[in-house]
């Protein structure tokens, strides 16, 4: 059987040069480039690459991902920073490159993709629902768009549900104090140096709170779902977003 050829880039980032082992370490992959900023787009052809697994900046992906979608290779996209107007770019590209398969996942850790299917579950059964995601000093943005996705999803369930709005009798408050606010859903995004990538769903009710709580403690846990993602975008075309798509999660 022929192996899928697979380009990362963003190779020498931290997540990304994990990925590079993780994909050199894959008997069905092959690694056949590893870029890094300032290296040309034109190696991803010119090495045949059919799928890579862009890992770099929110500055970046948008051309790296014009590039891909123009040359037909599908896209593995863990980079942040999604907004609408940027997905519906991305649409637009890929119906000019049918067959052609995009996976963004806001998170590739199978914790992470599940705390945010249970937070959905439970935020209309409480009355109020705060998300803290804390991440290490490094990161560029925030806040996370696991956090970001997070809260999307909270706020589409209690739509859904018909829940009230969240108690809050705030009435002064320093900028920032109540956190960003997502689809009405406050987030708060800590930066601390020894961590890595952390998030707690904080939801309450009456005389009840319930935490659900994810760690990243290592790249290596967003490992797995990358290699998924990077065996399954090349028969999924079009745009997929979130790795639960990919995952048998009933
Ligand atoms: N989805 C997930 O599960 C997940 C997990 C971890 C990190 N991330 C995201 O991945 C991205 C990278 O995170 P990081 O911590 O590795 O950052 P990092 O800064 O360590 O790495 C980014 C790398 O991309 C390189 N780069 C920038 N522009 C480039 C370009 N045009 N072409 C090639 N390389 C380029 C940089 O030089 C750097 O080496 C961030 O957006 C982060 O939020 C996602
Ligand atoms: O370390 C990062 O940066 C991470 N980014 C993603 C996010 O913003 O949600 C995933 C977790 C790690």
């Amino acid at each position: 059987m022929s192996k899928l050829r697979v380009a990362v880039l963003g190779a020498k980032g931290r997540i990304g040069s994990e990925a590079v082992r993780a994909v050199e370490a894959a008997d069905d992959l092959e690694l056949v480039a590893a870029l890094g900023r300032g290296d040309k787009l034109e190696t991803l052809a010119d090495a045949g690459a059919q799928a890579v697994v862009e890992l770099t900046t929110p500055a970046s992906v948008m051309g790296n991902l014009d590039f891909c979608v123009r040359h037909g290779i599908h896209a593995v996209v863990g980079t942040t920073g999604w907004t609408d107007e940027r997905l519906a770019q991305l649409t637009t590209w890929l119906d000019n490159s049918p067959g052609t398969g995009v996976l963004i996942a806001p998170n590739f850790s199978i914790g992470a993709v599940l705390t945010m299917k249970f937070a959905a579950q439970a935020a209309r059964y409480f009355e109020s629902v705060e998300v803290v995601e804390l991440h290490h000093p490094n990161k560029v943005d925030a806040p996370s768009g696991t956090a970001t996705r997070t809260a999307q999803l909270i706020a589409a369930a209690r739509a859904e549900a018909g829940s009230a709005p969240q108690p809050d009798a705030t009435a002064t408050a320093l900028d920032g104090a109540r956190g960003a606010d997502v689809d009405g859903v406050p987030v708060h995004a800590i930066r601390l140096r020894g961590l890595l990538a952390h998030q707690e769903v904080l939801l309450g009710g009456e005389g009840e709170t319930l935490t659900i709580r994810h760690d990243s403690l290592h790249h290596s846990s967003f490992m797995p779902g990358i290699l998924l993602g990077v065996r399954r975008v090349a028969t999924t075309p079009g745009l997929t977003f979130g790795l639960e798509h990919f995952l048998d999660l009933n």
